[in-house]
């Protein structure tokens, strides 16, 4: 991207490390306040122990910890203050809540890598582990931050429910898809940036503009985390092969590609929405989104996307270090194949 420093991915990298390192000893700390059946079910969604509850590390990425810590860093420098860790613990715990409760809606079978946990443990087990997450997120972050934790759980649940809708609408826009991600995706990362600049004294208009730099990127994240559903190497994301694509899922790539007044985008449309679960046409149709454009304009609006949160940033007036690592993060959303 033209006109913008960025960090190698590397740095990047190390920052979801550090994040990941950073809020451990809290995470663990708060899913120690459950009792033995909830607290099992959540350690192994989380990734810190297998079925029976022996140690087996995996997990996720830490991205949205990582982008507490460093709009933070933006209005503070020094050590990381506890209330911004408690932030970051939170908005972690919310994430893991929703995808918890995700695997459930979409009876995803397979999530980080291994059996989801309602497969693992059965749904009541797998929503119950959800809801005691948002409790204990609550219950974690500084008292004066929780209602931004309200406001988020409002658009998560809104932008689901918008998500779902759209399965059996019989027609959806991109627009209105690209707002469904905004909600669904998008309000977390937003949330995660504004937590960390008011957990470390930014002023309410700088933490705004760290909102909306986190809103764009989650659009930029889930449009490539779309594009990675169809063409991504399982083994790398952890999902089978082309699922979203078997349950016939309106993902950005695919609107988009359905919105394409061309006859690969009609040809596309009959498959898609006439032949459901066929199997045989899976790879076909993957083929046929993106040879009606669905591939090149996620990538292309995910970079855009990038862009327009670059620009929040700057009306943030954040400190030039934390800058570098926000948009090391930002980078990293776009190139990562997982
Ligand atoms: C209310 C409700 C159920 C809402 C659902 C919202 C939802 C699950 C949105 C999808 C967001 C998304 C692409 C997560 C993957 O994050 P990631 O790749 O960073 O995950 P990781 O932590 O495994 O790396």
């Amino acid at each position: 991207m033209a006109g913008h420093v960025v960090r190698p991915a590397t740095d990047a990298v190390r920052l979801l490390v550090d994040a990941r390192t950073l809020i451990e000893p809290v995470h663990r700390a708060t899913i120690d306040e459950l009792g033995p059946a909830l607290r099992r079910v959540a350690g192994y969604h989380i990734g810190w122990w297998d079925v029976d509850g022996r140690p087996s590390p995996s997990g996720g990425k830490a991205l949205r910890p990582a982008l507490t810590l460093a709009c933070a860093r933006a209005f503070a420098d020094g050590p990381v203050p506890p209330d911004v860790i408690a932030a970051a613990t939170a908005v972690e715990l919310i994430h893991d809540f929703s995808l918890l409760h995700d695997d459930v809606m979409d009876g995803d079978e397979t999530r980080r890598h291994r059996p989801s946990a309602w497969v693992a443990f059965g749904t009541t087990a797998a929503i119950l582990a959800g809801d005691v997450l948002v409790g204990l997120a609550l219950r974690r972050v500084p008292p004066s931050l929780t209602g931004v934790l309200a406001d988020v759980l409002v658009d998560l649940c809104e932008g689901q429910s918008a998500d779902v809708a759209a399965e059996t609408a019989t027609s959806v826009d991109v627009e209105q898809c690209l707002a469904t991600a905004a909600r669904k995706t998008g309000a977390l990362m937003g949330a995660a940036c504004r937590l960390g600049a008011l957990a470390a004294g930014a002023d309410p208009a700088a933490a705004d503009h760290c909102r909306w730099f986190g809103v764009h990127l989650g659009v930029a994240f889930q449009l490539v985390d779309d594009v990675l559903g169809i063409w991504g190497d399982p083994a790398r994301t952890g999902k089978p092969a082309h699922s979203d694509i078997r349950a016939r899922r309106r993902t950005l790539p695919v609107v988009a590609a359905l919105a394409a007044d061309s006859p690969v985008g009609r040809r596309l449309g009959r498959i898609y929405l006439e032949d459901r679960g066929e199997d045989e046409n899976v790879p076909r149709i993957a083929e046929l989104v993106a040879e009606a454009g669905g591939r090149a304009w996620a990538e292309a609006e995910a970079d855009r996307r990038v862009r327009l949160a670059f620009g929040c940033l700057d009306r943030a007036d954040p400190r030039p270090d934390a800058v570098l690592d926000l948009r090391g993060l930002a980078r990293l959303v776009t190139s990562r194949d997982r």
